[in-house]
């Protein structure tokens, strides 16, 4: 039987056990149409936190834009939420730490909606020096008033950027070829950078007292909420004009309507409120002409909207798909291009941390994360969350993943170090991959290394030079290394009817210590360790699964 799922036909009883996707914004239909092809997909648009948290539980994703809020609440309520996907920038609605403590994979459209925002914000610039949405409105209820609308022009007057960014960087190629000239306030950008977009970077004060226009570009932080406030009106010109199409919050609403009502500044025109939708009762509604507002519409053009539907759309699809996505806010440095040449180190890592937490057992404090070799000149960021996140699924199986592993190992109190020496020289071409463990029972520590293929090689345990593959099931012993000591081993797997697939004896000195190695076909079953263990040699017997 053929069911028809949003434009696309997909056989029913495969679309009952697809996974659920909801749409809680209002989403471009191509956005739908990509969702549709892996998903289940219901459109609620409107709903609060709390009617959200009630349904969110039966989704795997979800889409939205700025209209709704995803609280900590919703995240603990969406048990199977894989994925949030923002259609847009700003993430600042939904509770990151929150979804990443969980394991929740964020993405946005980092893009999507730059050239829309940017346009926005030039026309609130020129509408603002024009009064046209007044003079619009007077000439429409039947007027033909020429003399209130007499504006002032953009040329050569001094425009100051805050938040140097792409939407910011956008606005200001554009602003200098209208003939002004740029002053830009961006901790985080170099001289270099605002110099090749013609603008002069400068302290925040210079351009609050310089400035004919101000625009805002930041995102809404603990550093830039409040950032417009009587204070900082207070260095402006009386003729200054701000735009501010980036995030409610960064400028105090009520100061700015006390500073346009007095004279103190010369107008503004806002996009984004501290509370959306704008109350009712808000102290910008009052004022006249040299008040522009707008409701949150910088992204809100057909082809802004098409670009961050797909965008996001295709990232969920991914995710869903067991695929990674191109733009994770909460995962660190792990970007497709990056993780393709990295996954058979990432595999390397994730191994090595899993054989390791069973090689050490007990309470874990510290991890060292060595690449040597070859290894060391790749970005280590994600090897080290690959190895966290090998490190912890003994304890944490299926909930964590490497949007969360890093923040479980912090919270389990695990210090992390990194170390890196490209001098290593080992068999190994790709270099070789070394985890030490420090906790309850000491230090331990295990290396891996790949073959030419990308095969995983362990080749040291404890300091123990081996050369296995790993394998589901293994057994590892110490022992003394005598005659005698495999045969009585492979002779008691035997009688428990475990077959041995490889078998390997690490030693330093010859009848010295030595660790011995099995990859097994079968799991132990219960009662062969403690017979192991009264093998006359044998110190210490474990197993590892991975
Ligand atoms: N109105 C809308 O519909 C709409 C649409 C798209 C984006 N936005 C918002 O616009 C803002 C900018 O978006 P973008 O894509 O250009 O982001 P971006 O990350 O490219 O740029 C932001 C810039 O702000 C700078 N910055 C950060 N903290 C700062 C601080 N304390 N002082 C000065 N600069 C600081 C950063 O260095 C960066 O260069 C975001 O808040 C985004 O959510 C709004
Ligand atoms: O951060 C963004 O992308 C903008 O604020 C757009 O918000 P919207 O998707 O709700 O229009």
């Amino acid at each position: 039987m053929i069911g028809r799922i949003c434009g696309s036909s997909i056989p029913v009883a495969r679309w009952l056990t697809m996974p659920k996707v909801l749409v809680s914004d209002p989403i471009d239909q191509v956005g739908l149409d990509i969702l549709s092809q892996v998903a289940q997909v219901d459109v609620k648009t409107g709903l609060s936190p709390s009617e959200l948290a009630q349904i969110i539980g039966e989704y795997d994703a979800l889409m939205l834009r700025s209209g709704t809020r995803v609280t900590a609440e919703v995240i603990e309520a969406g048990q199977k939420l894989r994925i949030i996907g923002r259609a847009g920038v700003g993430v600042d609605n939904v509770d990151v730490p929150a979804a990443t403590r969980r394991g929740i994979v964020v993405v946005n459209s980092p893009e999507g909606n730059t050239i829309a925002a940017a346009e926005h914000t030039l026309a609130m610039m020129l509408s603002l020096s024009r009064h046209i949405p007044d003079a619009n409105a007077s000439t429409k209820s039947g007027g033909w008033d020429r003399k209130s609308f007499v504006g002032t022009e953009v040329y050569k007057k001094t425009l100051g950027v805050v938040g140097l960014g792409k939407i910011g960087s956008h606005v200001a190629t554009v602003a200098k070829a209208m003939g002004m000239k740029l002053l830009a306030y961006d901790p985080f950008i170099s001289a270099e950078r605002a110099e090749q977009i013609g603008a002069r970077l400068v302290e925040l004060d210079i351009l609050f007292q310089e400035a004919d226009y101000i625009t805002l570009h930041i995102p809404k932080t603990p550093e830039t909420a409040n950032l417009i406030n009587a204070e900082t009106l207070a260095k402006m010109k009386p003729t200054t004009r701000i735009i501010n199409c980036a995030r409610g919050g960064v400028i105090n609403e009520q100061a700015l309507a006390d500073a346009i009502a007095a004279g103190k500044i010369g107008g503004a025109a806002l996009d984004v409120y501290d509370q959306e939708p704008l109350q009712a009762d808000s102290p910008l509604r009052a004022l006249g002409k040299n008040l522009i507002l707008t409701p949150h519409l910088g992204a809100s053009t057909t082809e802004a909207q098409v670009n961050v539907a797909v965008d996001v759309a295709e990232q969920i699809r991914d995710v869903l798909l067991g695929l990674p996505a191109r733009s994770a806010v909460n995962i660190p440095g792990l970007y497709p291009d990056i993780l393709e040449k990295l996954r058979p180190y990432l595999q390397l890592a994730e191994t090595l941390g899993n054989l390791l937490s069973q090689v050490a057992g007990g309470r874990l404090e510290q991890l060292t994360v060595r690449l040597q070799g070859e290894l060391a000149a790749q970005q280590s960021q994600p090897i080290v969350v690959a190895a966290l996140k090998g490190l912890l699924t003994q304890a944490l199986r299926e909930r964590v993943n490497y949007v969360n592993a890093m923040i479980e190992a912090k919270e389990r109190g695990i210090r992390i170090i990194e170390t890196r020496d490209e001098s290593v020289r080992d068999d190994y071409a790709g270099g070789s991959l070394q985890l030490v463990a420090t906790g309850s029972n000491g230090e331990h520590r295990v290396m891996g290394a790949l073959l030419g293929d990308g095969e995983i090689r362990i080749t040291n345990v404890d300091e123990f030079p081996v050369n296995v593959p790993p394998s589901r099931y293994m057994l590892f012993t110490r022992h003394r290394d005598m005659p005698g000591i495999i045969g009585k081993i492979g002779s008691l797997l035997g009688s428990f009817n475990v077959n041995i697939a490889s078998m390997q004896v690490g030693r330093r000195i010859v009848r010295g210590d030595a660790v011995m190695v099995l990859s097994l076909d079968d799991p132990l079953p219960e009662g062969i360790l403690a017979e192991i263990t009264k093998v006359a040699g044998i110190s210490d017997a474990y197993t590892v699964v991975l």
